[in-house]
């Protein structure tokens, strides 16, 4: 668990950060200027705070008594730019941070072979991709035996091939490493793909912790992700095949019919409806060609969205004033929600 608390004053901005992160993947989400690499410069030791407290696995990193050094805070920074040392192979880069930590060796060829950084070894980072520059970094920064990955819009410097490249990596450092990583990000589908937690911030504050399913389907901070990223995510476990191929899901609220070859029985996945994917009626509609038609109650209505209950899960459907007031929507009605599209991401 990684505790935040700190205020500091700029000339003409204040920030006042406070959240906390349990493990895996939590993303700091927010426009630009509102705080991001400022928080994790304070959490890496790299910007003194004019006060709070910063705290890893309750090993205190800052407070008022206490300021450690950010090469004994146990974490690995990722930049935007991959930050390698020019003159340097990647190999020597690569050991740059573990020379003397014991079992060094051992971890370094474990990590280049995860990272597949075997063929690049020799080649300076002048020589290599966007991608493989970042790779790179990844892999330094790992090798630093980090307690903690704070990385900063990794992918930010990367075009959408790049992007492409490096995900399945960062998937595995999640899956495989189980290392915590703070991860600042602009981009949803990064955030959707590779976090569980979701920070939000604005102007120099956090308005929102929390789960990330939870933060999807909140009408209030829809504004903060994008009109377009407004939307569900919600749990699924697959059932089976139908016999057209179709593969069946339970919800919390619900089946649901997904495109074939979504996955196998037993399967967790998440299913990610976005808001202008979803219509209401107040009937039972007939001769519909969508497959997901599913009761729902209305639970709020803001700016244009309607947060619903689908049993126990949350999604919202974007409705426009003309037809919240022809179909009567108020808090507590019954109605069907016609799910046009259903996207899968793995659990
Ligand atoms: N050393 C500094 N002196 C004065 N103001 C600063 C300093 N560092 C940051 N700021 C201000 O603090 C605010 C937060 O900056 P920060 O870089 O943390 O934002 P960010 O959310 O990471 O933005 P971006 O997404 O553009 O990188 C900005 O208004 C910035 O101008």
């Amino acid at each position: 668990m990684l505790e935040v608390a700190f205020r500091h004053d700029f000339p003409d901005r204040a920030l006042d950060v406070a959240f906390q992160a349990p493990g895996g993947v939590t993303a700091l989400f927010g426009p630009s200027g509102c705080g991001k690499t400022t928080t994790i410069n304070v959490i890496a030791g790299l910007m003194r705070p004019q006060q709070g407290r910063v705290a890893l696995d309750e090993r205190v990193l800052f407070d008022a008594a206490t300021n450690l050094p950010s090469q004994a805070r146990r974490i690995g920074y990722v930049f935007q730019d991959a930050r390698l040392f020019p003159h340097m192979t990647v190999g020597a880069n690569l050991r740059y941070p573990s020379r003397w930590r014991p079992g060094a060796a051992r971890d370094f060829d474990r990590i280049v072979d995860m990272l597949a950084l075997g063929p690049l070894l020799d080649r300076r980072p002048a020589t290599l991709s966007g991608g493989e520059r970042q790779r790179t970094a990844i892999g330094r920064a790992l090798l630093s035996d980090p307690a903690l990955l704070v990385m900063d819009e990794p992918l930010a410097a990367l075009d959408e091939a790049r992007k492409a490249e490096i995900m399945p990596w960062l998937e595995r450092l999640r899956d495989e490493i189980r290392l915590p990583i703070l991860y600042v990000s602009h981009s949803v589908p990064e955030v959707l793909r590779l976090a569980n937690t979701l920070v939000l911030m604005q102007a120099g504050r956090v308005t929102h912790a929390g789960p990330l399913s939870g933060v999807l389907a909140d009408p209030d901070l829809a504004p903060h992700l994008g009109a377009r990223e407004a939307g569900a995510l919600i749990r699924a476990r697959i059932l089976g095949a139908e016999s057209d191929g179709l593969i069946r899901a339970a919800t919390g609220g619900g089946e649901f019919l997904l495109p074939p070859g979504s996955g196998v029985a037993g399967q967790e996945l998440r299913l990610r409806i976005l808001a202008h994917e979803v219509i209401l009626s107040r009937q039972a509609p007939e001769g519909l060609s969508a497959l997901n038609v599913l009761p729902v109650r209305v639970l709020r209505i803001e700016g244009g969205l309607v947060q619903l209950a689908l049993g126990d899960e949350r999604m919202l459907a974007q409705v426009t004033p003309r037809s919240v007031k022809a179909l009567d929507l108020q808090p507590g009605t019954a109605c069907h929600a016609i799910v046009k599209t259903v996207s899968v991401l793995p659990s």
